[in-house]
């Protein structure tokens, strides 16, 4: 037995130097009999590089072996075979080839091997051989295994006929058929959904699929400004209406006149100003501030909230005649968190497009990353998600979105519990708030973390009683 191990230890000796010192390529002949592996010896001695070697077959070395024979251990190969290896051998290297082959042994360093120990050890590299070719396919298997866990960035496919959006829910794709359908008419359409939901994107679309998409999409945002302010952006004013009025200046229903205007926000429209919108819409016209001139103007109107317009109706802040002309067509835009599908399309979206903008390349979404993103309530809906995954490309180092990449939040929402949306809502608020100090607005400010309006944070923070203090607001 001993004397055995000792030959089989000599035998691995033997083959580890024939492979190492004279590099013999046999071994390592794959089945289109290509070099799959060569070392530096066998570079050395037949005069190719290793880009060369991979290139060649084995009778392009030793030409007259027979191929069938190649992929076995040198010591099966018969006397004249070798002879012509180690003739082809001495011939590019100059050296004597250092192992010798007789009828019933070889002959190296010396000592002879008898043939049935040379079979022992063939047997020994075949099983070697097809230990290896196991573990390979292992590996080929977790590494499908684990492609099939995360989300190659390559399968993106929009599922819809419009450029921008995203999404493969079956309500959300129902709107977008209403958005075809009313696009081409001069109805005014009501849009309606959560912050961030992508209502702005449905206004451009039925801008963009109408009669009047060569012409302005202007957009007025009725949060923004004090009701005065208001009046002049809309209507714009004369030359001398109020101190400061130098020249006259066009309002935002000239700008869009032929095209389109679009009102976000439309609930915070002051009650003034809802009976003149209201006058535009009715009547196609309306006088500039300090004015007496009636213009007339073609313009398509689009609105939309994230209030209860119908809630505003009952408290006497919106006008009921505004809201039924406006309502004529509504279309509900869906929060992400009611169309869980849409969020690995929009991940793989959003990092796509991130990646572009900001020349990183992230190839891999892993499953337990997506998880997280999809376990996440999104209160700031799609806006927010757009931001979480543009910082998270950019922080991530790699090919792959990383899981530290996620804001906390996000990260634990997954492993949290569910609970009511309002108290998910007020606990997150805090936390992002908690992050910046309480800075509400400005850059990195809650609002921005949370995909919000700065006006919106305040509003949901009076609605849900948020204040530093922890008292009711
Ligand atoms: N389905 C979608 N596919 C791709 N991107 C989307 C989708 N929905 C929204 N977005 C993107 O999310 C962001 C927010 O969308 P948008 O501004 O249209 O929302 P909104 O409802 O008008 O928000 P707000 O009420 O705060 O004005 C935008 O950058 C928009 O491009």
């Amino acid at each position: 037995m001993a004397d055995t191990e000792q030959h089989l230890e000599e035998m691995l000796r033997l083959a580890n130097f024939t492979i190492e010192r004279t590099g013999t390529p046999i071994v390592w002949v794959d089945s289109t009999t290509r070099f799959a592996r060569v070392n530096d010896a066998a570079c050395r001695c037949f005069g190719y590089s290793p880009d060369e070697f991979i290139r060649l077959t084995a009778q392009d070395i030793a030409p007259g072996i027979p191929t069938e024979l190649w992929p076995q251990h040198w010591a099966e190969l018969k006397r004249m075979q070798f002879r012509t290896f180690s003739d082809h051998f001495r011939k590019r290297s100059g050296e004597k080839f250092p192992v010798e082959v007789e009828e019933n042994f070889i002959r190296f360093e010396g000592r002879e091997y008898s043939c049935s120990f040379i079979k022992d050890m063939t047997q020994h590299f075949q099983t070697q051989e097809a230990l290896r070719r196991a573990l390979d396919e292992v590996q080929t298997l977790k590494n499908r295994l684990e492609a099939e866990n995360v989300y190659l960035m390559n399968e993106i496919k929009l599922s819809n006929n419009f450029d921008e959006i995203v999404t493969g829910n079956p309500i959300f794709m129902k709107a977008l058929q209403l958005v075809e359908q009313v696009a081409p008419t001069d109805a005014s359409v009501l849009i309606l959904g959560e912050t961030g939901v992508g209502k702005e994107l449905i206004a451009r679309a039925i801008h963009n699929l109408s009669n009047r998409r060569d012409r302005p999409l202007i957009r007025l945002n009725c949060a923004a400004l004090p009701a005065t302010l208001m009046e002049n952006e809309l209507f714009g004013h004369e030359r001398g209406a109020f101190t400061g009025a130098n020249c006259r200046k066009p309002g935002r229903f000239d700008l869009a006149d032929g095209g389109t205007l679009f009102l976000d926000e439309v609930g915070d429209l002051p009650m003034e100003l809802q009976s003149k919108l209201l006058r535009v819409l009715q009547e196609g016209e309306f006088e500039r501030l300090g004015g007496a001139e009636t213009i007339k103007v073609d313009v398509r109107i689009l609105a939309a909230t994230h209030v209860d317009l119908k809630a505003l109706l009952a408290e006497g802040r919106f006008r009921s005649d505004l809201y039924y002309r406006l309502n004529v067509f509504p279309i509900q835009c869906p929060p992400l968190r009611e169309r869980r599908e849409d969020i690995p399309l929009l991940v793989r979206h959003f990092v796509k497009a991130s990646c572009e903008k900001n020349g990183k390349s992230i190839e891999l979404i892993p499953r337990h990353v997506m998880e997280s993103l999809e376990g996440y309530p999104w209160p700031g809906n799609i806006r927010e998600l757009q931001n979480v995954i543009e910082r998270a490309v950019i922080i991530s180092r790699g090919n792959k979105l990383e899981i530290d990449s996620l804001p906390k939040m996000v990260i634990a929402a997954d492993a949290a519990p569910i609970s009511p949306l309002e108290v998910t809502e007020r606990e997150h608020i805090i936390r992002a708030l908690e992050t910046t100090a309480w800075r509400v607005g400005g850059p990195k400010g809650a609002a921005e973390i949370l995909g919000l309006k700065r006006t919106t944070l305040q509003a949901r923070m009076r609605k849900l009683g948020i204040n530093r203090q922890g008292l009711p607001a």
